[in-house]
């Protein structure tokens, strides 16, 4: 029997499982042209998909196939090395970046690997997450000897992926009615990270998730995925799971709950998660655009005090959120981890 074959570590409850034979791709997950002239027009387009999706593609965005192609390359060769190997630059409790297979969302295993890396060197960060101890620590990245053009390969994404994140964060702003560089004075520090995640084959594609359902935490999430499909989002008009199409050379971008908070709910962090298959292996690239650890995160005072709209959550320090979420998500643990639902006012 298939249960047999995956650790129970790995099933997900009944209500959560997915059904890999049901799934439909979506129609009406906004595409958006971002060479569009008419920055008016995308403006209003960005808004709209922020408000009714917090989801959406992009195409003609400016960073060349190339580089989206180079990452997914080494990341292969990467992932295919030997347990042994990959778990030189494994990731722990001390050491934040790096390989890492064990990975729960929402107290579930995940079907995947993934090799994580700060993108800022080093990257500045809460000790620890007593909210009292106001002590500060750096990341490092780990690189594996092998492939050798790892590391400068992932640092160029990473350079093209913080631009691209900047630039659509001018137009998020914009949308909301601010100036464009409204949000530029929180990543001075940022603590932005990119993840190479690798989903194998599994033989009970309905009773596992790659990852669970899950909202990003930081500001917006830039995902380049391959053809394999099994990304899916929640959608807000019937809460209903659709898949996101692969689009070649398109960008995935979903708003993470610091934007939901900075907006004050008027643009809310999609909920998502990703199907494995039992034949095809999927490789996606995530970028984590997160401000400056330092950062007290809170609804604007243009779009609450300003407006008279009393603030729907309460302020909190992101280097403690994001440390806490990090320790959390790797292991399993008794209750739910944070979420962002326990700052509402
Ligand atoms: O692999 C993907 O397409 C998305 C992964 C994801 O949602 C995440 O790592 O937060
Ligand atoms: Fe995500």
């Amino acid at each position: 029997m298939a249960v047999a074959e995956v650790d129970v570590a790995f099933i997900q409850e009944p209500t959560h499982r997915p059904n890999p034979s049901l799934s439909q791709e979506a129609q009406g997950i906004p595409l958006i042209d971002l060479s569009n002239a008419d920055t008016d027009a995308l403006v209003r387009e960005i808004g709209h998909a922020c408000r009714q999706w917090g989801f959406f593609q992009i195409i003609n965005h400016g960073v060349p196939p190339k580089s989206h192609h180079r990452v997914q390359e080494v990341a292969r060769k990467f992932f295919k090395q030997s347990q042994e190997e990959k778990r030189k630059v494994r990731r722990d409790a001390r050491k934040v970046m790096g390989y890492y297979d064990t990975e729960h969302t929402k107290n579930v295993r995940d079907w995947k690997e993934v090799f994580d890396m700060t993108v800022k060197e080093p990257t500045f960060a809460a000790a620890s997450v007593d909210p009292l101890d106001d002590r500060v620590t750096h990341w490092e990245n780990q690189w594996p000897q092998s492939p050798t053009a790892m590391r400068e390969v992932c640092q160029e994404y990473a350079r093209d992926m913080f631009e691209l994140a900047m630039r659509l964060l001018g137009l998020i702003a914009k949308s909301l009615g601010l100036p464009a560089r409204r949000f530029e004075e929180f990543f001075k520090d940022h603590s932005s990270s990119l993840r190479m995640i690798h989903y194998p084959p599994c033989p009970s594609p309905e009773l596992v998730l790659g990852v669970g359902p899950h909202k990003d935490p930081g500001v917006l999430s830039i995902v380049g995925q391959d053809d394999a499909g099994g990304l899916e989002v929640k959608r807000k008009s019937d809460g209903q799971w659709v898949g996101v199409k692969p689009t070649p050379n398109a960008y995935v971008i979903n708003v993470g709950d610091v934007l939901q908070v900075w907006s004050n709910g008027e643009y809310e962090s999609a909920e998502h998660r990703v199907m494995v298959k039992s034949e095809k292996e999927r490789y996606s690239t995530v970028f984590f655009l997160y401000p400056s650890h330092y950062t007290t995160v809170e609804p604007l005072e243009e779009v609450t005090e300003e407006q008279n709209i009393p603030a729907k959550y309460r302020a909190y320090n992101w280097g403690k959120f994001l440390l806490t979420r990090k320790c959390s998500n790797f292991k399993k643990l008794q209750a739910e981890n944070l979420q962002i639902h326990y700052f509402k006012v």
